[in-house]
């Protein structure tokens, strides 16, 4: 494309999506999030961002996700799609903050000077999909994103309101014809009829319970069950709560974040005691379980839970057949130390801790033949390479009865993944699987270990970044002092364990506290908070100690 036709491209960006606010924006953990009405001319600038990405991955497909996931409804995001099906690469994430930072003048030259750094062929196709979450400022955004793509003469493929793991999954679909068919008709194809091929094998046995109540988050992930709800043939008899009716907001007191964060049950769920509740956040691409006993106290079954479960589930499969196929699981600090040691001591199966968002976890599961990542909070998958597929199908084809019938079970178990990226809808049902399989109740499932009692606490400081970690964020290396502080405090609590780091979603330091008690968690993430406040610049109240 000829620089003189490009003129009209920024004349077109000044007019129609100007930049209106002087903002810094930074392309974090999970893409660009902010209040919405502060985005449009980054998504519009993602949109020429993905041409060209497109164009260096000779053409491949690009995929745009606009949404804040689990933050509130005023809030809105975008994030990239790597050809794979990945989140993009972390080299691009400082170009697509450049671009997005530009004034409007100089958008023409910036882009100019990011087409000759990253040596886009300009002459070259590109192709881009785009899906939205069910925020009401996303269609618009979702618009802005086309204008982008076809500005630069990409094509855009609009999917309209989907899961952002379902994006994740048409992308590499697209690009990896032998992956499935990139479409929401495609997943529900690939991931819902593999968990329906699962329960033909697998009769109900023992405690498991085919009713599964959901708390949808008021979001787009219970919106897609309940599509995929009459398609289950009762094998699965979900009761879909918090759809998004009845003046239920997005996020607010469900899902989730709210569930695991302020450990309590999510509101517009009937409480039925002892009832297996999922709960999926904004976007579709978290979970995790809970259930209230009869004295009304909730017992959460979180993402370190889920990890557990499928990684015992799988081992044992793997064991069945004997193929030899490593496997290993990644956390990150987040981890309850109480799950970090039954890995370690009970499954024997190694653990990597990586450092706070997904693609450090996908990366590192990668170095596995089967590699299980989830953070605690309920963001992960497995990822199976080709020579764990390969020797998997080979005792399918080869071995003995028994040996066939745990490597087709594995088989079908590998379908019902979303290998991309986290999924809570995916990850549903493998979770629903494994309880089937082992004819469980949750109680059942929630006795492998006990959690050590933790907090999670934020504190608001003038600048976040002044906050550095390192050894995958366990250890805090400025400002001065801190570390020292923390440790101090930790050595008090018996089994207590602590760290802080800044936020790449919000403006806040996260401070994470676990002890052998819940008071001591409290006290001891209030402590730190208090630390943080005092020594990397707090603004606002100082954090205070509990009652
Ligand atoms: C403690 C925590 O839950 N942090 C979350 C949160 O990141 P922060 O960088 O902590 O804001 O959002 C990320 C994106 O959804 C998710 O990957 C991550 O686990
Ligand atoms: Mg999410």
């Amino acid at each position: 494309m000829p620089p003189s036709s490009l003129r009209v491209v920024y004349a077109f960006a000044r007019e129609m999506h100007p930049k209106t606010t002087d903002v810094f924006i930074q392309y974090g953990t999970a893409g660009f999030r902010t209040k919405a009405s502060l985005l449009e001319h980054v998504v519009y600038r993602m949109g020429l961002l993905a041409v060209l990405r497109s164009r260096v991955k000779n053409g491949r497909t690009i995929g745009i996700m606009i949404t804040a996931s689990h933050n509130l409804e005023p809030d809105n995001g975008v994030k990239l799609i790597d050809p794979d099906g990945e989140m993009l690469e972390q080299s691009w994430e400082e170009i697509a903050t450049r671009l997005a930072n530009v004034s409007d003048n100089d958008l023409e030259s910036t882009t100019g000077e990011i087409i000759k750094q990253v040596n886009a062929d300009m002459s070259l196709k590109a192709s881009v999909f785009i899906g939205m979450d069910t925020r009401y400022t996303s269609p618009r955004l979702a618009a802005a994103a086309v204008h982008g793509v076809m500005a630069l003469k990409g094509t855009a493929k609009e999917f309209g309101i989907v899961t952002t793991p379902m994006l994740h999954f048409c992308v590499k679909c697209r690009n990896d014809n032998t992956y499935g068919t990139p479409s929401e008709e495609g997943y529900y194809e690939k991931i819902v009829g593999a968990f329906k091929n699962i329960c033909q094998k697998l009769p109900v046995v023992g405690k498991y319970n085919t009713t599964l109540y959901v708390d949808g988050a008021n979001g787009v992930g219970g919106k897609k069950l309940n599509i995929i709800k009459k398609t289950l043939d009762g094998e699965l008899d979900l009761v879909l709560y918090n759809l998004g009716g009845n003046g239920g907001k997005l996020n607010l007191n469900c899902g989730a974040d709210f569930v695991k964060v302020s450990q309590k049950p999510p509101v517009g769920v009937e409480h039925v005691p002892f009832q297996r509740v999922a709960s999926l956040d904004g976007d579709g691409d978290r979970l995790v379980y809970y259930y209230l006993d009869d004295k009304n106290d909730m017992h959460l079954l979180d993402g370190d839970r889920i990890a557990i479960l499928l990684a015992s589930y799988i081992t044992e499969l793997l064991k069945a057949c004997g193929a030899s196929v490593s496997v290993g699981l990644v956390q990150t600090a987040y981890a309850n130390g109480a799950s970090t040691r039954y890995i370690t001591d009970d499954l024997k199966i190694p653990v990597t801790c990586v450092k706070t968002g997904v693609k450090h976890l996908h990366h590192a599961a990668l170095s596995y033949d089967i590699g299980i990542y989830f953070e605690a909070n309920g963001h992960g998958t497995v990822v199976y390479s080709g020579h764990a597929k390969d020797s998997i199908r080979r005792v399918a084809d080869e071995g003995d009865t028994e040996q066939r019938k745990s490597a087709q079970l594995l088989l079908n178990f590998i379908d019902v993944t979303n290998e991309t990226v986290g999924d809570a809808i995916s990850d549903l049902f493998l979770v629903e699987t494994v309880l089937r399989a082992r004819g469980i109740s949750i109680q059942d499932w929630e006795k492998q270990y006990t959690d050590l009692p933790c907090r999670q606490l934020k504190v608001t400081v003038q600048d976040r970044n002044a906050i550095s970690t390192a050894d995958a964020e366990r250890q805090c290396t400025a400002p001065e002092g801190l570390q020292t502080k923390i440790n101090e405090l930790v050595s008090r609590y018996p089994s207590g364990r602590s760290f802080v780091r800044p936020s790449g979603t919000e403006d806040v330091v996260r401070v994470y506290a676990e002890a052998d008690t819940q008071e001591s968690a409290d006290k001891l993430a209030a402590e730190v908070a208090q630390a943080v406040f005092d020594l990397a610049g707090g603004v606002g109240k100082r954090p205070e100690l509990p009652e």
